[in-house]
């Protein structure tokens, strides 16, 4: 036969099957209603009282699922408002600690969403599961007790049909778990583009991107549609396999209830609850399987929460040696990669003395900015020792070291529109008049009435400068000052650095620098070499 008919009629089959299953389940449905109604009256006649005690029992039943769904749904909600708070007070105090590998891990900026919509999944996805499994498990022992006493075998094995619906499930796991994963990547990168965009505007105008971006976006739409057409599919599967099995479920308990009912094993009552039971146990088992399902989605988030709400920041930073003054910094044997990528600094060694006023040169890309942040000790999975005063970096008080650090990063971080807080926030004392006279120097005298975003890049890379300046410390690390500066500023700039008496740190393409630095450093091949050391 072809095997393209093959494959229909073995699809087609269930549905056959189930049709005809629909249709006897139907006559058998008027035909023991029917039968019940007389059994019942008989019944009752025949002993009230055990009737009314099954009654009672199987509406006990009942009230404990409903009254326990409640609970959990109430203890979910406190659960998750408590954790979620907990979450991110957790996570800010992680990125004030200094623990900068996971910014570098999760993003900036995105870490804080993603985490909470996880939380939000894994929360559902808890509730529903483990509300199924008490009701299921509710069902079961009242199901136990309250017939398997009277005939325990008998009840395993409606026990045994009963779960037959849930295996199918089972073997749609895996495939699922996969094709939600991707459903979430193709979301991601989605809102992501969308996200890009909005921010990306002024670029997409002025290039005249609007096709690019509308195909790219359609392209992204049909990744995440594709996804959810074939989670659909998935899901019809499995719906055909679990209504296929649950009806073998209630077709064989239908006809063993029979043939037990004619041979006398059970009493009509009996029967009813049985009946009544089913559809509960199964329901539940179907929702805490898929609780299942959902749980093994779910891990990756799971994973990146837990270790967040594990990390002992009090044992991780508490005990820490403070540190009153940087003597030097020495880095031995110090190799650096980011996660999953290639090396970036392999062995490099120095020592740098107070006092020392060094410039960092080296081809784009090759790891300046990187060693500055080495250097001011944000990244922890480094190799080798980093090591300030002799002290290793991981038992320095971050605070305590960072306190004797200013930078004046590449580009642009301010936390607030107004320029006067901006400046103000890293000041200790009365500094008022060497800030207006910073600003006079740069020309930035009627600057403080305007508001960041009112500035050019030249004028925010001076507020960034003079923000560095002003900072009481005793290093000064400084990224690419340069870039936007016109050469009169440039000339202010090193003027500036060279009357300092602080330890400088420089990183500049700019040669005009170097006469005031005493020492030259060219980053290369993974190493950092002392290319001149000026006294
Ligand atoms: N967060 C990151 N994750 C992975 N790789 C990174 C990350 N940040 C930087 N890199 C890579 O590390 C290398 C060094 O980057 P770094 O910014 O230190 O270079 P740089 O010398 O300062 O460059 P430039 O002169 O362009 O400012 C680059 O190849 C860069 O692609």
């Amino acid at each position: 036969m072809n095997f393209k008919y093959y494959v229909k009629i073995v699809l087609l089959l269930p549905t056959i099957f189930i049709v005809f299953i629909n249709l006897i389940e139907g006559i058998i449905n008027i035909y023991i209603s029917n039968t019940f109604a007389k059994l019942f009256s008989l019944a009752i006649q025949k002993d009230m009282e055990v009737f009314i005690c099954n009654v009672v029992t199987f509406l006990l039943i009942y009230l404990i699922i409903i009254s326990g769904k409640l609970f959990f749904s109430l203890l979910i909600e406190f659960f998750k408002e408590n954790r979620i708070i907990e979450l991110k007070k957790k996570l800010f105090m992680l990125f004030l600690n200094n623990k900068y590998s996971l910014v570098e891990k999760y993003g900036q900026g995105e870490i804080l969403n993603r985490l909470e919509q996880d939380f939000n999944d894994i929360v559902k996805c808890f509730y529903v599961h483990y509300s199924s499994v008490f009701s299921a498990l509710i069902c079961l022992a009242g199901y136990f007790i309250f017939l398997g006493l009277k005939n325990f075998s008998l009840s395993v094995i409606f026990f045994g049909l009963w779960i037959l619906p849930i295996f199918p499930l089972f073997f749609t796991i895996k495939y699922m778990n996969k094709i939600v994963e991707e459903s979430h990547r193709a979301d991601d990168e989605l809102t992501g583009f969308i996200k890009q965009s909005f921010e990306g505007i002024e670029v997409i105008k002025a290039y005249n991107l609007y096709e690019w971006a509308s195909l790219r976006f359609l392209s992204l739409e049909e990744v995440s549609k594709k996804c959810a057409n074939e989670m659909e599919k998935v899901g019809t599967i499995e719906d055909i396999l679990y209504n296929l099995c649950n009806n073998i479920a209630k077709f064989g308990t239908y006809i063993m209830l029979g043939l037990f009912l004619y041979k006398k094993l059970i009493t009509p009552d009996l029967v009813v609850v049985f009946i009544s039971l089913f559809p509960i146990v199964i329901d539940n088992f179907k929702v805490a399987a898929k609780g299942f399902q959902n749980l093994r989605v779910e891990k990756s988030s799971f994973e990146r929460i837990s270790e967040i709400l594990n990390f002992d920041i009090e044992n991780q930073y508490g005990n820490m040696i403070q540190i009153n003054e940087i003597e030097n910094i020495v880095f031995k044997n110090v190799s650096f990669s980011y996660e999953n990528y290639k090396s970036i600094f392999n062995k490099i060694n120095f020592r740098i003395n107070k006092g020392d006023k060094i410039l960092i040169m080296g081809s784009n890309g090759s790891g300046k900015t990187t060693l500055l942040k080495l250097i001011m000790g944000l990244y922890e999975s480094f190799k080798g020792d980093i090591l300030i005063n002799g002290v290793p970096l991981s038992k320095v008080d971050f605070k305590s070291f960072s306190k004797h650090i200013s930078f004046i990063p590449q580009n642009f971080t301010f936390f607030t529109q107004d320029i006067d807080n901006n400046l103000n926030m890293v000041i200790q004392g009365n500094l008022e008049d060497r800030k207006r006279s910073l600003l006079h120097l740069f020309g930035l005298d009627d600057i403080l009435s305007k508001k960041i975003n009112q500035l050019s890049d030249g004028q925010k890379q001076k507020i960034s400068i003079i923000r560095g300046l002003l900072k009481k410390s005793s290093i000064l690390i400084i990224d690419e000052p340069t870039n936007y500066l016109d050469t009169k500023s440039i000339e202010i700039l090193k003027d500036i650095l060279c009357k300092s008496e602080k330890t400088i740190i420089i990183v500049s393409h700019n040669i005009e620098l170097t006469s005031c630095v005493n020492r030259i450093w060219r980053i290369e091949n993974q190493s950092v070499n002392e290319i001149a050391e000026i006294y």
